[in-house]
């Protein structure tokens, strides 16, 4: 488990930008080491606001678009092209603005489609194709992810695992569907924390006051079944992304100095 490194921004615009700043260089650095970069979005507000920013970015020509591919941390399980979707958002805010390569854009199954409104077979679907993209290096059924992006919603949960719920228990599966989610819609798939931990480096991005109590409660120790966020660490690098509302409930002892 990688010690949660804390970065306090002035506000949400700023943080979104800064993130977006941070992604850009990530994502250049892992294509010139590696060929190519992998990413994982998240949605909700904040990670929409950093999709917006990058689009906004002059920097975002430095990337090479069609070498990265796009996978999502979780998704609201809605017929393609619902404007709930956690993909039609991340399309709006910028996937429809850059040349990806379509075939390394991974959306998650939507309600509907190939696997019908069974929410588990597309799941396990989601599951096969993080598998079948994953090499001998990998460690374990998924790739090893650049960045995989979190929110972090007012009650803790990231993706979509809930406090206390089913899925925050997961240790085998990859990949589950979520059925009766506390936060609408109620059917949703998502990855495990399992997953979540594959990736090199994950970012937990959280603004405004509504976010404070969940931030201070990861970030003090809770348990991962209570406070999900807790559970959610990389390999190499956890990265908590935060404006000031969202910090303000931290312990001193938590507040990076720079920020005091
Ligand atoms: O429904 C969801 O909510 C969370 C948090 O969203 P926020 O708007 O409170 O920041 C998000 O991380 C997740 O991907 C999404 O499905």
């Amino acid at each position: 488990m990688t010690a949660p490194q804390v970065v306090v921004h002035r506000d949400k615009e700023l943080m979104a930008k800064a993130a977006a700043a941070r992604l850009i260089t990530k994502i250049v650095d892992a294509q010139a080491a590696r060929g190519s970069a992998s990413v994982v979005l998240t949605g909700g507000r904040n990670g929409n606001a950093l999709l917006a920013a990058l689009a906004e970015a002059p920097a975002r020509d430095a990337v090479d678009w069609s070498r990265l591919d796009l996978w999502w941390g979780d998704e609201r399980f809605l017929p393609e092209g619902d404007p709930e979707r956690n993909a039609t958002q991340a399309r709006e805010a910028l996937l429809d603005a850059v040349p990806l390569d379509p075939a390394r854009v991974h959306a998650m199954p939507a309600a509907g489609g190939a696997w019908g409104n069974d929410v588990d077979a597309a799941a396990d679907a989601y599951a096969a194709e993080l598998a079948a993209s994953a090499g001998p290096a990998d460690h374990g059924p998924v790739p090893t992810f650049d960045v995989l992006l979190l929110g972090v919603g007012p009650d803790t949960h990231v993706a979509s695992l809930f406090p206390e719920h089913p899925g925050v228990r997961e240790t085998e599966r990859t990949v589950i569907g979520v059925r009766g989610a506390p936060k609408p819609p109620p059917n949703r798939v998502s990855l495990t924390l399992p997953a979540i931990r594959a990736a090199r480096e994950v970012w937990l991005l959280a603004a405004g006051e509504d976010k404070a109590n969940a931030v201070a409660i990861a970030l003090a120790g809770a348990g991962e079944i209570q406070a999900p966020a807790a559970g959610a660490y990389g390999r190499g690098r956890t990265l908590w992304l935060l404006d000031r509302a969202a910090a303000a409930q931290l312990p001193k002892q938590l507040y990076p100095p720079a920020s005091a």
